[in-house]
């Protein structure tokens, strides 16, 4: 594939049945809980996700594994020190967060990074947790920030640690992974609000299924020392991926689409994308097996969106909104500055290319639609973002051409996103 593809429709009907991968998310935390349990717990139906098969690769010690994650060119450039093994989980945050806890319980020394975006997103406070605990971490280039220096294996010093809620959950889930694994077990206590909150929950739920209780009351959850179960993890599809579908039904004039293997009842937070849609006119009908979409054209009339659960619907619900030229407001946007890019910065500026305005008014942020225009190509760039590609590319049913630059992009969470567009009708070239 080239570097850029250009999406475009010759009509404004779509009828597909689209097959999504499984979740990163629940599939990069099935990955560590079956390296934890020494293979006792199994995880089925894994993702295609570039980060998941990166973190497979990475726990399940794939020799040669593509991408240079742990191959040859990574390990040559920590020869200074033959005992350290340099990882290097490209730009997966949840790999980056969740390494950084596993790591620490496994007798090795790790040099631990990332892309040069990944270098400058924050995990001091999950590494000031784990040091707490009493792990031996260290910043190999700038305090807070990736790349880490870990020596694994220690003695537990505590098991009381207070954590801040609101900068990512990522943090949390990590030590929540490995709770059950240290000898004293954890008290974790969430100081300020928890943001991305069902992403705490899914952690748990999985946790649970690999035989691990928890309490949680108030803002303390404790998950004492105790092993796993044997058992197998079934990961299932992407929510994430499917609002990409929602999207093409929002702004298509007839939709009707069928995502195999979705269910009501998802481990996913951004399940609530049913909910959400619902507002613009696309029904969910959960049967056969899968979620049917459909659009029954009505009236938009919510104003306000809060995505404090769900941020990685957030570019997604963004460009339907400017679309369709309606000027939502939405909060809980706080954590967009520190993902794949700045996403707020990287909305306001591809926006800008169809005349719409993402307004900041602090943690509030309005569209302004007043001097949208159409125009007959837009070019998107990426940042280096799955999720801009994917947010952008429906555009191709309001705007006749839709050039989406770096579109390999999506393989981070969705690599057959462009295969499955010209499955359901458009046209992609590149
Ligand atoms: O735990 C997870 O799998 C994730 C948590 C969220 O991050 P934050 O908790 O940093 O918001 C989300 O944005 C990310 O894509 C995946
Ligand atoms: C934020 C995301 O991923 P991560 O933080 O795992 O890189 C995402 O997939 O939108």
């Amino acid at each position: 594939m080239s570097k850029n593809i250009t999406v475009s429709r010759n009509n404004k009907i779509v009828k597909a049945t689209i097959q999504l991968t499984g979740s990163k998310s629940e599939c990069n935390r099935a990955l560590v809980i079956e390296a934890l349990s020494k293979d006792k717990v199994q995880v089925t139906n894994i993702s295609d996700a570039a980060d998941a098969v990166l973190l497979a690769g990475i726990l399940r010690k794939v020799v040669g594994y593509p991408l240079s994650v742990i191959g040859e060119e990574s390990q040559e450039s920590t020869t200074h020190n033959s005992q350290l093994t340099t990882v290097n989980i490209g730009p997966a945050g949840t790999a980056m967060r969740f390494l950084t806890a596993y790591f620490t319980l496994q007798n090795e020394e790790v040099l631990l990074t990332g892309t040069e975006r990944m270098k400058q997103r924050p995990i001091g406070i999950l590494v000031d947790a784990l040091r707490e605990l009493g792990a031996d971490i260290g910043y190999a280039e700038n305090e807070d920030f990736p790349p880490l220096h870990i020596k694994g294996g220690f003695e537990q010093k505590t098991n009381q640690i207070t954590i801040k809620g609101d900068i990512s959950s990522q943090y949390i889930t990590a030590l929540l992974l490995i709770a059950n694994s240290l000898p004293q077990g954890l008290m974790l206590h969430i100081d300020g609000e928890l943001t991305s909150r069902p992403y705490v929950e899914m952690t748990l739920s999985m946790l649970k299924q690999a035989g691990i209780q928890h309490q949680w009351n108030d803002n303390v959850i404790s998950i004492a020392n105790q092993d796993f179960v044997e058992t197998s993890i079934w990961v299932e599809p992407d929510w994430s991926a499917a609002s990409y579908w929602y999207s093409v039904a929002a702004l298509a004039d007839e939709a009707e689409l069928f995502l195999p293997g979705l269910t009501s009842y998802s481990l996913q937070g951004d399940s609530v994308i049913t909910e959400l849609m619902a507002n613009f006119g696309i029904t969910s009908q959960f049967k056969d097996g899968g979620v049917y979409l459909k659009k029954e054209p009505k009236p938009i009339v919510r104003k306000i969106f809060d995505l404090k659960s769900c941020p990685d619907l957030a570019q997604t619900l963004v460009v339907i909104c400017a679309a369709l030229g309606h000027e939502a407001t939405f909060t809980g946007l706080e954590t967009l500055k520190i993902k794949e890019t700045d996403r707020i910065a990287a909305l306001q500026n591809e926006l800008a290319k169809m005349g719409v305005k993402l307004i900041e008014k602090g943690q509030v942020y309005k569209l302004d639609c007043s001097e949208k225009f159409i125009p007959e190509k837009i070019t998107i760039a990426t940042y280096e973002d799955h999720r801009m590609a994917m947010a952008f590319a429906p555009l191709a049913l309001v705007i006749p051409q839709v050039e989406v630059e770096e579109a390999m992009v999506v393989e981070k969470s969705y690599p057959a996103f462009w295969e499955d567009f010209k499955k359901a009708g458009f046209e992609v070239e590149g």
